[in-house]
């Protein structure tokens, strides 16, 4: 599904103080892309995320996926379009503490059509994939950050939606689990699914096709890595930075 934000504008008012959060973000992501979001604390990166989701509500602009204005659907239509197309990976996990992790990864798939041993099944193959299958039957406060991250991630790919959004995926993992997990969304995304990964990694963000550096709410500068290679991407992407 590609994905084209107009003009988009994000203010958050507090009392009598306006935050620009977005200012004029025009960006067109393809079908397919994997689009790392880099930039400083505070430079907007999960508010385009969050506008992206639907979980969040432009101020002014438009977000036209496939053709058609989603911010302009009804709240039961956003949450349709949510519910078919979206997998998102939050910064601070939104795991149910109520539900184990075996049950929390299966939750996407609750309503589906697919029979319980079915959803047993695709439960079991991403828990081995992601290396949570010995922790399904704890709860969310018996697990480490890094786990939790995990079970996240588990939860947000399990129904392979066209859109994945993932704020920090990795920022609780050690290297090792990052690989692992950006060796993931490199398989997801050579199947066609749009990635779209907020980090403050250059290395994560290394792994993308395109990256997008965002400062005080606009873009200021795009880097596509082409056909250079992972190394020398990563230090592009570092020149950036350090510029
Ligand atoms: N709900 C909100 N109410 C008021 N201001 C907000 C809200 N959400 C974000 N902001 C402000 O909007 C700006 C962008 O925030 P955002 O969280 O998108 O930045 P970020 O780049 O993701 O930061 P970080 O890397 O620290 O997560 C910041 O100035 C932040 O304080």
């Amino acid at each position: 599904m590609g994905i084209i934000l107009k003009k988009i504008t994000k203010t958050y008012k507090e009392g009598q103080i306006e935050k620009h959060a977005l200012i004029d973000i025009d960006l067109e992501i393809e079908e397919g892309s994997f689009v790392a979001i880099m930039g400083e604390s505070g430079s907007g990166k999960t508010t385009l995320l969050n506008l992206i989701g639907l979980i969040d509500e432009v101020t002014s602009g438009k977000i036209i996926v496939d053709s058609k204005d989603v911010t302009a659907l009804s709240p039961a239509k956003k949450t349709e379009y949510r519910k078919n197309n979206i997998g998102f990976i939050f910064q601070d996990f939104n795991l149910i503490d109520s539900l184990n992790v075996e049950e929390n990864i299966m939750l996407p798939l609750i309503m589906s059509n697919y029979s319980k041993n079915e959803i047993y099944d695709k439960v079991n193959d991403v828990a081995k994939r992601i290396g949570i299958e010995s922790l399904i039957n704890y709860y969310p406060m018996q697990i480490s950050g890094g786990e939790k991250q995990r079970a996240a991630i588990a939860r947000a790919v399990i129904c392979n939606p066209k859109i994945l959004l993932a704020d920090e995926p990795t920022g609780a993992l050690d290297t090792k689990n990052a690989k692992i997990i950006m060796d993931l969304f490199v398989e997801i995304n050579n199947q066609g699914q749009t990635i779209l990964l907020v980090t403050h990694s250059p290395y994560i963000a290394s792994y993308a096709k395109e990256v997008v550096f965002l400062k005080d709410g606009s873009i200021f500068s795009q880097k596509r890595r082409e056909n250079k290679n992972r190394n020398d991407f990563y230090n592009e992407l570092l020149s950036v930075i350090l510029y």
